[in-house]
């Protein structure tokens, strides 16, 4: 790769009037977006890129582009790494039927003979494929395409390498695949070939692994606002669990029950069951998941891109690549794992830039499936810290009673905004809480807390609610039968409701003075129990230096559930 800085922004480059041609003639495209051209420039001069664009923002423009310019110095084939199979399935079909562009994928599911024949077309002496598309598993594993790969940059026939989805390097991003964390050896390998890597999610942390990983730094780095401004963010209280369901069903039809959107729930099981309650209610639905087979899965999303049924409620594993323009909302059955991945669902809404809401249902004990599966080990591979933090920044996000739901994402992102910039696009600016409280909790209250659980007998075994309990005064059986009542520091916040109390030790756990863990009790039955985080004695002796710990937040009193803001929306 080379490291000649050009202008990014100019067209007066030697290829500039076959790009204008190419966008027009094969994309059908006016203009484009921001950071396109920048992109493409770069990659044609040989240098490597990294590309930050919003879901929908048109990042692969940034590499089928230049596939086809070929009358340069980087000319001959553009190989894109993709971690998801349907997406390639996608892409190519596209780029070969409606662009004319030749594009093929080479996965662990085609035939022998396909496979073959992308073989011969690499060793040939000018292949016919611009783009080809591979997982990087093959990358790994494949013998006879890495030898075909050297022949091509020895013949100075592989154009660039394009690394789609690049968040999947890092243990950061939100769906780390370890895979992704070995490409390192591109950069080695092919000293002279231009990569590019492209993401819609990427806090700095994340930015700066993918450039390491990668090897690319003094890269072109291509970032542009993390700004939806057609997206409403809403967070409402789950309230009961019949509350929860007929607030979905009227959010849904109030915006035509033909709407369509998507609905993110946490298990299968729940898609399952609320997608068939949804058709049943008179909203076509279906659900998705990881348990389904390919075939099923690709025929499902193919079947809703089409507009057979407007609903599609899944997991997590309908994701990436989906390109559907006309999504009107993106509903959070519950809350996610972390905000990178919110904001990569949201990201789906709205991606024709009318309209769409973004409304997640939140309980503080959705926390408890998100800290049971880090400890089975089976979300990610990062560390249970990291996963830690980031399910903290999510509820932090959503126990925030009254900031600008945009200007905390953004600030997430490393944005600072005004919330000018929302125009009432939030739930906060558009109906900001009428009766907002501000509970403050003193060093000695806190300290009570901390106490019960530091003199508790059998503290390993608390849990969230029962703390909360005992710091009312109580007198349920679980507690007198364990003797909790006669602790030190038990009914000190006998003066707080529920609610309050249950914020406060919300609080403790997301500044790290509580931890939650999860335990495997008896029968293997898995709960969440509450532990002191922070020695008692470290925080006595904060107290000393003068530093009193003092926890406050907001609580609006008068939030009733029916009370919702409905955003204006637009139905065509
Ligand atoms: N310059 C442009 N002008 C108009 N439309 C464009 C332009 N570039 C891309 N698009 C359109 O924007 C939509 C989104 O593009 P694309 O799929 O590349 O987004 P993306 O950034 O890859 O999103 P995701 O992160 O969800 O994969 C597509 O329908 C595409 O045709």
């Amino acid at each position: 790769m080379t490291t000649n800085r050009i202008n990014l922004s100019e067209q007066n480059h030697p290829w500039s009037r076959d790009v204008t041609k190419a966008l027009q003639q094969s994309f059908r495209l006016t203009q484009f977006r921001t950071n396109q051209l920048e992109a493409i420039n770069a990659t044609l001069s040989g240098r490597d890129v990294f590309v930050l664009m919003p879901t929908g923002g048109g990042k692969s423009l940034c590499y089928q582009l230049p596939s086809i310019i070929q009358r340069y110095e980087h000319r001959g084939v553009t190989i894109v790494i993709s971690p998801l199979l349907s997406l390639m399935h996608d892409q190519v079909a596209q780029l070969v039927k409606s662009r004319g562009i030749p594009a093929t994928f080479l996965n662990g599911e085609i035939s022998a003979s396909q496979r073959q024949w992308i073989m011969n077309d690499l060793n040939s002496s000018k292949p016919s494929m611009n783009l080809l598309y591979i997982t990087p598993e093959q990358l790994q594993s494949s013998t006879s395409l890495n030898s075909a790969l050297s022949s091509l940059a020895q013949r100075q026939l592989l154009a660039r390498f394009v690394i789609d989805e690049a968040h999947c390097i890092s243990q950061w991003g939100h769906d780390f695949r370890p895979v992704y964390s070995k490409l390192g050896f591109l950069r080695s390998r092919y000293h002279n070939v231009p990569l590019m890597a492209l993401t819609a999610t990427a806090t700095q942390i994340v930015q700066r692994d993918i450039i390491a990983v990668l090897k690319i730094q003094g890269c072109e780095i291509l970032k542009q606002s993390f700004h939806r401004k057609n997206l409403t963010y809403q967070v409402i209280d789950k309230g009961s669990k019949k509350q929860h369901m007929d607030d979905m069903k009227d959010f849904i039809t109030s915006l035509g029950s033909s709407t369509v959107g998507i609905i993110y729930c946490l298990t299968t099981k729940q898609c399952e069951t609320l997608a068939k309650e949804l058709t049943a209610s008179g909203i076509k639905s279906d659900y998705y998941h990881g348990d389904l087979d390919m075939n099923t899965r690709l025929r499902k999303q193919q079947a809703w891109q089409r507009g057979e049924f407007p609903v599609m409620v899944a997991t997590i594993a309908f994701g990436m690549g989906i390109d559907k323009a006309d999504v009107r909302f993106v509903v959070h059955e519950s809350m996610p794992a972390s905000l990178e991945g919110y904001y990569q669902e949201t990201g789906r809404a709205g991606r024709d830039g009318k309209p769409a809401v973004c409304r997640m249902y939140y309980s503080y004990s959705d926390t408890h499936f998100h800290r049971t599966m880090m400890t089975k080990g089976s979300s990610q591979r990062k560390t249970v810290k990291q996963q830690c933090e980031q399910l903290h920044a999510m509820v932090n996000y959503c126990e925030d009673q009254t900031e600008c739901r945009r200007c905390l994402l953004l600030a997430y992102f490393g944005e600072q905004v005004s919330s000018n910039l929302c125009q009432k696009q939030c739930d906060h600016c558009s109906s900001p809480a009428t009766g907002l409280t501000m509970h403050t909790f003193t060093s000695d209250e806190i300290k009570s807390v901390v106490t019960l659980l530091e003199f508790s007998s059998d503290g390993n075994s608390i849990t969230l609610l029962q703390l909360v309990d005992m710091c009312r005064g109580m007198k349920n059986k679980a507690i007198t039968e364990k003797g909790l009542n006669r602790l030190n520091g038990y009914g000190k916040l006998a003066h707080f409701d529920k609610r309050t109390v249950e914020r406060l030790l919300v609080q403790l756990i997301l500044k790290g003075i509580l931890d939650e863990r999860v335990t495997g009790g008896k029968y293997s039955h898995i709960y969440i129990r509450v532990i002191l985080f922070i020695a008692f004695s470290l925080l006595k002796k904060k107290n000393r230096r003068g530093k009193q710990l003092m926890i406050f937040f907001f609580i609006d009193s008068n939030y009733r559930l029916d009370q919702r803001y409905q955003p204006p929306i637009n139905k065509s």
